[in-house]
């Protein structure tokens, strides 16, 4: 059975851990929307964060990986979304903090920064990880009002 539906998508210099990850999602029981790409073929981040951010808006999705060489540029395009909380991380105390305070929706990382052990340990505490509102909540919307 489903635990949800998440979609992943990178560039060329994540596809590598994007197949590594859409492999454990699967096994953890999340239906997966991979959105590309699919090979090593050079591409534009951006393009992908706006697959991320069109599946999040239509509700196919309510969570993301994103994933790039360092992770920088698709964060950079994904939080220029409204609707969009990307937080880049690196290790457990970031993916957890990005879900606790920052109620983070997309989960970052760099296909050529982390490797696969880290980053499935990232993505783990990432689902598992619950918002904790109260002041964080107030900082959250205060997101929102930024155009
Ligand atoms: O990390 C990235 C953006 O932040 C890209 O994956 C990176 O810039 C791609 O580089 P190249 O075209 O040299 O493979």
């Amino acid at each position: 059975m489903s635990v949800g539906t998440i979609a992943i998508a990178s560039d060329h210099g994540g596809v590598e851990l994007k197949a590594l990850l859409a492999k454990d999602l699967a096994e953890w029981g999340w239906t997966v929307l991979d959105l590309g790409t699919d090979g090593p073929a050079s591409v534009d981040y951006p393009d992908y964060a706006v697959k991320v951010a069109e599946t999040l808006k239509s509700g196919q999705a309510d969570r993301a990986v994103l994933l790039c060489g360092t992770g920088i540029g698709i964060s950079i395009a994904a939080n220029r979304f409204a609707h969009l909380r990307a937080a880049l991380v690196h290790d457990a105390f970031g993916a957890r903090m990005c879900r606790q305070h920052n109620d983070a929706n997309v989960l970052v990382m760099g296909g050529r920064t982390v490797g696969p052990e880290v980053a499935r340990d990232c993505l783990k505490i990432f689902l598992e990880t619950d918002f904790e509102g109260g002041r964080h909540a107030r900082r959250v919307g205060k997101l929102s009002d930024i155009v």
